[in-house]
């Protein structure tokens, strides 16, 4: 394994007097689609923002590229590390340019406000993500999958090496949703960008995504290959979700279809508390 570009160790994080991350430990290797999956309130977003600096740890530490954040300037994280947020809001009258302008804070030198690198950064980040004819638009006057391009877009303008994402594709329809992840797997084959990105859909983490890590209140319950942490079992016990577990044809990666909640996670009890059609599954 290559060194890790951003590695977690032993994080705990208080919210509101609880704790709601135990202690957590992560790799992340980079050039890399990493997903974060779970069930919800198991802690992905209180990850992505101890991951990123966003909260204030109670515990341990996060390294970027070896470093610990704590001891980097926020724009020294954002030369490294860009985050786009689920369903980002954005309230007042600003256009697409000017919003993904403002990914370029963390490069302007303090002599000069817009060196002619970051037009041009602004314009390739907004080509990439199909935002230029609309970059004259107020953001406001946007949908959802639209506004959802913008916001990549403005991560992009960032020039990160890595790229944090909250629910991508949250409120897109399923055509939108294709559209995002075939162009986050474009940055990463292209650009060798590494992304962490929390998903909600199994077959969908694991058809992009390289690594899977899966939460259960505020641990680790288990992370690999998507064949190694989507299996039928590990599904059953980390969502108490009974599912058929196929593989696609094209990049044989897992495809998981949801069928029915399951009252029993406990793998030693299953063989008596399961029906008799679960006995075969896949473990
Ligand atoms: N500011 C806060 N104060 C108190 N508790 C919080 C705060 N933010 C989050 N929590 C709690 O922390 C737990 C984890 O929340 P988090 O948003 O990280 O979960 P999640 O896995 O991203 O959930 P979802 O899939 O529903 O988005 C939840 O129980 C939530 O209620």
């Amino acid at each position: 394994m290559s060194a890790p570009i951003l590695s977690a160790r032993e994080v705990r994080l208080n919210l509101g007097g609880h704790e709601i991350l135990h202690g957590i430990s992560l790799d992340f290797e980079p050039h890399r689609i990493h997903a974060i999956l779970g069930p919800n309130g198991c802690g992905k977003t209180t990850l992505i923002k101890a991951l990123c600096g966003a909260t204030k740890l109670s515990h341990g530490e996060v390294r970027l590229d070896g470093e610990s954040i704590s001891r980097l300037s926020a724009s020294a994280m954002a030369r490294k590390m860009a985050v786009v947020w689920q369903g980002g809001h954005i309230t007042g009258d600003i256009t697409v340019r000017r919003l993904v302008s403002y990914g370029r804070y963390a490069h302007l030198p303090w002599w000069q406000l817009r060196p002619p690198a970051h037009d041009q950064a602004v314009e390739q980040a907004m080509a990439r993500t199909g935002v230029l004819p609309m970059a004259e638009r107020r953001v406001e006057t946007l949908s959802g999958g639209e506004r959802q391009r913008v916001w990549l877009a403005a991560a992009l303008a960032q020039e990160p090496q890595l790229l944090l994402l909250d629910e991508p594709t949250t409120y897109l329809d399923i055509a939108h949703q294709i559209d995002i992840l075939e162009l986050v797997r474009d940055l990463n084959q292209t650009m060798g960008l590494t992304v962490i990105a929390v998903l909600h859909d199994l077959t969908q983490a694991a058809r992009y995504c390289d690594h899977c890590v899966v939460m259960g209140d505020g641990r680790v319950l288990r992370q690999g290959s998507p064949d190694q942490a989507l299996s039928w079992s590990a599904v059953a016990q980390d969502f108490a979700v009974d599912s058929w577990v196929t593989h696609d044809p094209d990049g044989q990666r897992p495809v998981i279809q949801p069928r029915r909640r399951m009252r029993d996670t406990d793998p030693e009890t299953w063989p008596s508390t399961m029906p008799a059609e679960l006995h075969h599954k896949q473990r």
